[in-house]
């Protein structure tokens, strides 16, 4: 199940390769939609299929660093068996750091051989290879080592070092052994397109409409699943306000907070406002959202979004979990909100199906900051529960750190809530991102 690429066509490697060493001018490893969006834009001879090929070329090429990087160390050393030996003992030394050095110093058309081979992709190779036989053959032979190493979701770009992260995970959550390959080779798919109604009356209207432009539509209750996404800002139902983009993950744990029109809902890290929109949905402009983050700008995006869907009940301010929130008057009044969600900052390693360069950012340093940030987080939005209220803590990681261990941490020190129920929800099961919730209810 690797990501299909179209055949690679010799008059397409000038692009790939001007693109490719731009890329690698940006002094840290980059994030790569956001420089797909700047750069594609001012790229004025490309038609709109240009932009998707080099696109999809370079979220491939990004998927797969690690392996293009240790695939021509080990063919530069020469020594098939050592191999897999190699790859362990680089892998333990890597950080995002000296691998974005290491790709750097790559020639581009070094980087294309491998992507070719690792996605299996046909076509024209750079002519710039001149040792394509010795390549070739290292290649059958790495292949055979790894298999005999029972190493072989490396050269899906599965950093041997998550492997015991990925088997706790199995284990917690009951995924059976047949469902870990596929969540490994996933990784390396996109997911679909998924959309929210905002009224549940118009769910049936709107999927007409979306069939009837040509889409292929699935539905999950009132979420819609769609095929072909490209092109989703043309209809009607999306410039009328109707529609939102959420991942399915996403809306299952805006629906875990269960918001109840007439209630008081605090959004704690509110960010852009996907899980706020959805939540001011199911309260149809009775009760109120209050939308938090530390970062300022993010709640001018809110506002935006709330207008254009007509929720007039969504309020905004900066928070930054240094301290407990204080409370809005009419919310003291009442002793506190009647629901509460945390989506805390985390290392989205169940969003690494769009953003493959993230997986590469997951190093220990930086799991061990958004630990204590989560910690920190969830610590101070709990005062502002009233009792009998719910707590949500949601992450978009599947990683235990992140999860099951952050909410006993919390349990240890709180012993006024009691833990309802939490989960995974996406992927390997749904064709959608990996998420966690977990929900608490205020009991003293
Ligand atoms: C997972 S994102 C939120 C995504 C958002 N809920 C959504 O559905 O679109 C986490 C958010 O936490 C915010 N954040 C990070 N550190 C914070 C802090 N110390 N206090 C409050 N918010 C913080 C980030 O700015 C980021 O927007």
């Amino acid at each position: 199940m690797s990501h299909a690429l179209p055949e690679f066509r010799g008059f397409r490697f000038p692009h790939i390769k001007r693109l490719w060493t731009a890329l690698c001018q940006e002094p840290e490893l980059p994030q790569l939609d956001r420089w797909l969006s700047k750069t594609l834009r001012d790229e004025k001879a490309f038609g709109r299929r240009d932009r998707l090929y080099y696109a999809d070329v370079l979220f491939a090429a990004m998927r797969y660093l690690q392996p293009i990087v240790l695939l021509e160390a080990g063919f530069k050393a020469g020594d098939v068996k050592q191999f897999p030996a190699l790859y362990q003992a680089e892998d333990a030394a890597m950080t995002s750091v000296t691998l974005w050095q290491s790709v750097q110093a790559l020639p581009v058309e070094v980087v294309l051989f491998w992507l070719a081979k690792l996605t299996d992709t046909g076509g024209d190779w750079p002519r710039e290879i001149t040792d394509l036989a010795e390549r070739h053959q290292f290649w059958t032979n790495v292949k055979q080592v790894l298999n005999k190493a029972n190493m072989n979701d490396v050269l899906q770009g599965w950093r041997p070092r998550w492997q015991p992260l990925l088997a706790a995970r199995g284990l917690r959550s009951g995924w059976s052994q047949e469902l870990l390959h596929p969540f490994v080779q996933g990784q390396n798919t996109r997911p679909p397109l998924w959309l929210r109604v905002q009224r549940p009356e118009d769910v049936a209207p709107v999927a007409a409409q979306i069939i009837g432009q040509g889409y292929d539509l699935e539905q999950d209750g009132d979420a819609l699943k769609v095929i072909g996404e490209r092109g989703i800002y043309q209809l009607p139902a999306w410039q009328e306000g109707k529609l939102e983009i959420q991942d399915w993950a996403s809306q299952q744990i805006s629906r875990a907070v269960d918001a109840q029109p007439g209630e008081q809902v605090w959004d704690a890290c509110a960010g852009g406002g996907g899980k706020t929109l959805a939540m001011a949905s199911a309260m149809n402009n009775k009760g109120a959202v209050t939308a938090t983050d530390i970062r300022e700008y993010k709640l001018e995006e809110i506002k935006k979004r709330a207008k254009r869907a007509g929720w007039f009940n969504v309020r905004r301010f900066p928070w930054d979990a240094e301290a407990p929130l204080r409370l809005p008057k009419e919310v003291a009044r009442q002793g506190g909100f009647d629901r509460v969600l945390v989506d805390a900052p985390c290392t989205s390693s169940g969003t690494w199906r769009r953003n493959p360069d993230a997986r590469w950012r997951l190093d220990e340093t930086q799991l061990t900051e958004l630990l204590a940030l989560q910690d920190k987080i969830l610590h101070n939005a709990a005062p502002a529960v009233k009792v009998g209220g719910r707590l949500v803590y949601a992450t978009c990681s599947w990683l235990e750190a992140e999860n099951e261990q952050r909410v006993e941490a919390f349990l240890a020190n709180n012993a006024g809530f009691t833990l309802e129920q939490q989960q995974v929800v996406g992927f390997p099961h749904q064709n959608a991102d990996t998420m966690f919730y977990a929900v608490l209810t205020r009991v003293a």
